[in-house]
């Protein structure tokens, strides 16, 4: 038996089901979990803990205690379009409408009213950690720090003007500023975000790779999203995209590839020998009908797949555990087999996965000693959750996220029985609703 901690737990939660995620299928039944200076410190049958003393302990009966989801591609403040354009293809989507509406309204104002609208919505659906790839990423950090959320922060770069930087070189500039000032925060990193390889040229993949071997950070980017990205670039320039970030150098560990529909076996060599991650967003990818990321293929050979929401124009929502749902139900139809990502490994798709793509497994992703309390309580006790014979299976197919209870990050309680703790939703809803009505207007 452990001996009890010398100094009492902040917090000792009571789940009736703890999913660690790590060691993988595991569900531990009537076990107690406690946290001190915001990291996991014990995790033990109740018994055992109930020797222990706690500043404050909280009965979860009925509800499953499982690692934060973690979100691992997105474009948060773009909640504000939610709805603006739907029911078209990925590059009319972009350039008939999304670029001219970003020409025309994003600002610090538009970032600070979306990006708060899509931690709330966030922090609502279970999601403790996302990663961003949007304008402004200096203000989107200090919204991540003030509202108490992990985050991967991306650079945007592009080779065209952008919302807070007149060109590329600008945008790395600023971006480099921006690692300086966080690179010892407990909960915000910082990546670059090439946004994909159509839109950025050689020589700024350069740049990015030289500044990316100093920092030692992440690249995100979208890659092979759609069948006509990868043929325009064979017709245009003899090779296939991401044959193009190999020769460039920029595949490695930290390179994480957003959305990969389009995989052939020498794609799928290259993420193996480079160990990159793959960002899978199917909702996008399918509402958008850009096609499916053979997450089953990307599996067997060992590819880490991380999940993401992608931003709200294009999903229309930030609902994580949905599109986890939606990742195992195609899954099995991409591959033609039920077998294909069964209910425990979506989970860890949405967790230790995403957190790893992000390079930040050793903080979060999973409940082990040690880690961060990145944590969210999930109610199956409900009528629709009835019966329960696998957790993880009612779950994956049977919860939405109205099923969110909790939800902690590093220790902090950001969700209380389904309220926001530190944020005004009335005041949120209000603010995205003179947004719409502004950008409503003029569309
Ligand atoms: C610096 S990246 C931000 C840029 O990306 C656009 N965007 C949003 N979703 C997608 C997507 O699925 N594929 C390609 N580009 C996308 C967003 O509107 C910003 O302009
Ligand atoms: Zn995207």
């Amino acid at each position: 038996m452990p001996r009890p901690p010398a100094e009492p737990l902040d917090l000792l939660l009571l789940p009736t089901w703890l999913v660690p995620v790590e060691p993988a299928g595991v569900v531990l039944k009537n076990h107690a979990l406690g946290i001190r200076d915001g990291r996991i410190v014990l995790i033990a049958p109740r018994e055992e803990a109930d020797q222990l003393i706690a500043k404050e302990t909280r009965d979860l009966s009925g509800m499953l205690l499982a690692p934060g989801l973690v979100n691992a591609h997105g474009h948060a403040a773009m909640t504000l379009f939610r709805g603006l354009a739907d029911d078209l293809p990925l590059m009319a989507w972009l350039r008939e409408h999304v670029w001219p509406a970003e020409s025309r309204w994003v600002d610090e104002a538009f970032i600070k009213a979306g990006t708060e609208l899509a931690i709330a919505e966030q922090l609502q659906s279970g999601i403790t950690c996302f990663s961003d790839m949007y304008f402004f990423p200096e203000v989107v950090s200090q919204l991540a720090h003030k509202h108490g959320i992990r985050a991967q922060i991306t650079i945007p770069v592009l080779n065209f003007p952008i919302p807070g930087a007149r060109d590329a070189d600008e945008a790395l500039r600023k971006g480099v500023a921006l690692f300086d000032d966080l690179k010892h925060h407990p909960r915000l990193s910082i990546a670059f975000g090439p946004h994909a390889p159509y839109s950025v040229s050689d020589d700024k993949l350069e740049s990015i790779r030289t500044l990316v071997a100093e920092m030692d950070i992440g690249i995100h980017m979208h890659v092979h999203e759609t069948a006509n990205e990868v043929e325009e670039a064979l017709r245009e320039h003899g090779e296939r995209p991401l044959a193009r970030l190999a020769r460039l150098q920029l595949l490695g560990p930290r390179f994480q590839a957003v959305h990969m529909t389009q995989v052939n076996d020498d794609d799928i060599a290259l993420l193996v020998e480079h160990n990159c991650s793959v960002i899978h967003c199917p909702e996008s990818n399918l509402k958008l009908a850009s096609g499916f990321c053979p997450v089953e293929r990307l599996w067997e050979a060992g590819v880490n797949v991380g999940i993401g929401t992608d931003g709200a124009a294009s999903n229309n929502d930030l609902d994580l555990l949905g599109e986890t749902r939606t990742a195992a139900l195609i899954a099995k139809a991409v591959s033609g087999s039920a077998t294909a990502l069964n209910a425990h490994r979506a989970l860890r798709m949405a967790t230790l996965n995403g957190a790893r793509a992000l390079g930040l497994d050793d903080h979060t992703g999973s409940l082990e000693v040690g880690k961060f309390a990145d944590l969210v309580a999930f109610d199956l006790s409900r009528l629709a959750q009835q019966p329960v014979y696998d957790p993880v299976s009612q779950l994956i197919y049977s919860c939405g996220r109205d099923c969110v209870r909790h939800v902690w990050v590093a220790g902090k309680h950001l969700l209380d029985d389904r309220q926001l703790t530190r944020m005004d939703e009335e005041q949120l809803i209000a603010s995205a609703q003179e947004w719409g009505r502004k950008i409503g207007s003029k569309h």
